[in-house]
This record gives C-alpha cells, structure tokens and sequence, in this order.
C-alpha cells in the first residue's frame, strides 16, 4: 500500500463504489441497504456482541451472500477497517457526539464506527459516507436514531483525520507513546509493549504504521508436494525473501486456489514458517527421527514440520490441549507421519528421548494484531501474568522430554518481554544443563544474512523489519 502526505497508508483500495454514483431509484432508495455495507455491519455488530473473529465471520457472509466481485472488496475494506481502528474511532465518536460511547446505544455505535472509518480513512465522498450509514440505521431503527447518526457524522465529516488527531490525541510534546498509539490505531499499553521490546521512538512509529495496515496473504507450499515456484506460478504471487516454502498473494481468495483446497500449499505467514524451519535446520547430531510439537493446534506448522519429517524419514507427535484444534490439525496433517495426542501438554504422557521439540506456546497474539483486526481493543494486559506461567512450564517440560543433544525452539507470535526473553530467562535460571544457541542461522537459512536477524541469540521478526507477523523464537539446547 502506498502512503499518504504524512507517511501513514493511502486507503485508496477503500475507494470502493460510491453509492452516489450508482444509479438508484430514489422511490425505493430508502429501503434499500448497500450490500457491502450491511455486511460489513453485520460483522462488526457480532464482534462487538457475540466476540464473533472478523476474519472468520466475514468470509462465510461473503460467500453466503451473492455480492459482487467490487462488493466484497469494499465489505472487505470496511469491515476490517473499522474493527481495526474502532477503540480510536470510539475517541472521535465521543467527541462528536459530546458524550462517551458507552452511552451510545451499540447498534447505532456500529453504524457510527462504520462512517467514521468511511469519513476519515477512505476517499468515499462524506455525502456517501453518511447517507448511507442513515440508511442503515432508518431501517432498523426509525427516524429519531437516523438523525441522532446523521448529526454525529457530520460533525465527524467537519475535521479530518490528522485534524482529528490533533483535537483529540494527546499531544507528542506531552506524550510521545500516547501520540503515536492514537494515530495508529493502537491501546496505549500495546504501544508500550512494543516500545519495550524495540526500545526506540523512531520504531516504535514505523512498528504501528505496519501494524495498522492490512497485511497481505502469505502461502506456504507443503515440501514435497509442490514447490514455491509452482505455487507462485499457479497463484500469480512472488516467492518469498525469507522461507524457501512461501508465496507472497497481494490479492485474490486463497481458497479459491486448486492447490490449497487440495491441501498441496495452505495459508501461514512467512514468520511462522520461519519458526517451523528452524527445528529441523538446527543440529542435533545423529537424528532420531522423533520430532514434537508441543502446543500444535489448529496445525499450521505441524503441517510443514509433518512434510518435512516426510522427507526426512522423521515421525511428528503432536500435542494440544483443545479437541476442537486437534480435530483441525487431523485434516492438515492427513496422509503425513504425525500423530495427533489431545493432552496438556505439560503432562502428556509421552515418552521422552525426542530429538527435536517445539513449544509455540499459547500467547497474548499481540504480534499477530495485522491478521486479527478487533483482537487489538480485546486484549488485556492482565491476560499476561497467567500466559506467562503457562508459557514457563511447557518450555520446562519440553525441556524434560527432549534427549540430551537434543533442541527446544520456543516461540511465541507476541513482542512482548515478558512473554519472550522474560520466558527464556527465568528457564535458563531454574533448569539446569541447557544452553541457549544462535537462533538467526536457523532462521535464515541460505536466503539471507543471520546479523539481519538482530544481535541474537534469539530472533524477534516484525512487521516493519520483515514484513511478518512479529514473531519470536530462541533455541535451547539441552546438554
Ligand atoms: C500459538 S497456538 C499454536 C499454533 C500452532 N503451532 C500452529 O502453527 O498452527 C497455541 C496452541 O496451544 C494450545 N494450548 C494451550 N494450552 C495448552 C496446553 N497446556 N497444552 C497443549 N496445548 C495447549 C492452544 O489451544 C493453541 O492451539
């Protein structure tokens, strides 16, 4: 996505159908609700009510829904546009309206969360914007809702968006994080998560300036099955810079790929494939061919460890503790070496001597926020302390099932300190007879050079260094 005048994304993919410009009977123009629209608010009303995931919900309406190719791109754009931003846009919201949204009713919030995003982040012209958002809401809701709708839109329409920023954010001289959190779209304490963990101002912005963008789809090609050329042949998208297994699609629907219905290539991001490679690239001597993947659902890397261990003549247990994940995991490791175990993985029952084990622990996602757009204003920072306890005792126990020789890859798809770095310090402190190892050559395999991964031992991928989720991995090897 390019960028605008002041070095934030240029929505111009939101520009969508201009209602204005569709030619519409004015008779029936009051009962008539814009598809893509009604989507869009569809959606954003069952994450609000239900906690309903935008990214799982929006595909299954859009295919439900006969919507045109242009429809579901704008429904698209919308839909996650808003979820992404609605904790700043509720800002905004309550300064227009002159009282704080929760004293708005959520029906009409959706609606007004919906023609901010259009009003202040896309080039749909402020007429559009708001009369279709009354639309919405005279539907539903009368006459009497449609003007209060209509009165705070167009007071929302009277500024944009950096005037916005300067009327209601505080100000950079007075609080810099706080600043930078509200322009892009970002709960204050995330910010300074990731001010922890990268520690300059200067990347901090350019971490939530990615952070705020929507990403594009990343493919892996299942090794052994077909190869990255083929997949990007097939796919119309590029190689990627990073995993030998990974396809950049800048557009178009994944599933409607052959080669992802068939199982032959699926959907993960470049990080994480980045974390399943570094298991098996890591020396552990003489391999014995048991590999363990400790926390495995739904099965995205034990899919691509499951290929691996194909070719290698290597066997996968995998462990998870939902039944729910581990039914999904049996349909993406079908017909590969791997053995699929519901159990807690702290106390699985499994024999130890493993030459190989992953733990991509059960973490706050806060490096995966580009992929999930509402999970940024549900997360707590009070989640933290107990995922951090979980997080130290399956790196333990992995510690205990692996022979000596053998490597631990711990990995989290979160930045924050406490989760990682935090994580391996207190481990290396309790266990005795484990060292920590140099993860970049395993990440970077012959692609790249490893001192682009940082100072080391661990790896901490971002969104602005490489385009990935902000993923993080550290390698131990036990003694
Ligand atoms: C970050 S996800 C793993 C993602 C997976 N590796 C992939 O690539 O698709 C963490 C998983 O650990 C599971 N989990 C949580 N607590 C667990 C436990 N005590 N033992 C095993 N799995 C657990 C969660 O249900 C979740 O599916």
């Amino acid at each position: 996505m390019t960028q605008d005048g002041r070095g934030r994304p240029d929505r111009s993919a939101a520009r969508g159908r201009d209602p204005q410009q569709t030619t519409r009977d004015p008779k029936t123009r009051d009962k008539q609700t814009d598809p893509a629209r009604s989507v869009a608010l569809e959606v954003l009303r069952a994450v609000r009510r239900d906690d309903a995931y935008a990214n799982l919900l929006l595909p299954r309406l859009l295919r439900e829904r006969s919507l045109d190719r242009r429809d579901k791109a704008l429904a698209t754009e919308l839909t996650y546009g808003t979820a992404r931003c609605a904790g700043m846009l509720d800002e905004i919201i309550a300064s227009a309206a002159g009282r704080p949204v929760a004293e708005i009713d959520g029906d009409l919030l959706d609606v007004l969360r919906l023609g901010s995003y259009q009003l202040l982040r896309t080039r749909i012209g402020s007429h559009a914007a708001v009369s279709t958002s009354v639309d919405l809401v005279r539907a539903r809701h009368g006459m009497g809702q449609a003007g209060f709708v209509n009165a705070v839109l167009r007071k929302v329409s009277q500024r944009d968006e950096q005037l916005w920023i300067d009327t209601v954010a505080p100000s950079m001289a007075d609080d810099m994080v706080g600043h930078l959190a509200f322009t892009y779209a970002h709960p204050r304490w995330i910010a300074e998560v990731f001010l922890d963990s990268l520690g300059s101002i200067g990347e901090l912005q350019a971490a939530l300036a990615a952070d705020d963008e929507r990403p594009i789809v990343h493919l892996v090609a299942r090794p052994g099955q077909i190869t990255a050329e083929e997949l990007a042949l097939i796919s119309g998208g590029d190689e990627g810079r990073y995993s030998p297994y990974c396809v950049y699609l800048p557009e178009g629907d994944p599933g409607s790929l052959e080669a992802v219905r068939d199982g032959f290539a699926g959907v993960q991001d470049e990080g994480s494939q980045l974390v399943a490679l570094a298991l098996p690239r890591a020396d552990v001597g003489a391999d014995g061919g048991r590999w363990l993947d400790l926390c495995a659902g739904p099965g995205g890397k034990a899919a691509l460890l499951g290929s691996l261990a194909d070719l290698d003549g290597a066997h996968l247990d995998a462990v998870e503790v939902s039944e729910h994940r581990a039914a999904l995991i049996e349909k993406v490791v079908d017909s590969l070496p791997v053995t699929v175990h519901v159990a807690d993985g702290r106390d699985s029952g499994l024999e130890p001597g493993y030459d190989r084990v992953l733990v991509d622990a059960p973490c706050s996602g806060l490096g995966s926020l580009r992929r999930r757009p509402e999970a940024r204003w549900r997360r707590t920072p009070d989640e933290i302390p107990a995922l951090v306890e979980l997080q130290t005792q399956l790196l333990t126990e992995a510690l205990r099932l692996v022979r000596s020789g053998g490597v631990v890859v711990y990995s989290t798809c979160s930045p924050h300190p406490a989760e990682t770095t935090g994580v391996i310090a207190s481990v290396l402190d309790t266990v005795d007879g484990v060292e920590q190892i140099d993860a970049r050559p395993l990440v970077a395999g012959d692609a790249v050079d490893p001192s682009s991964f940082g100072a080391g031992p661990h790896v901490q991928l971002w969104p602005h260094r490489q385009d990935t989720d902000a993923m993080f991995l550290a390698v131990l090897r036990k003694s």
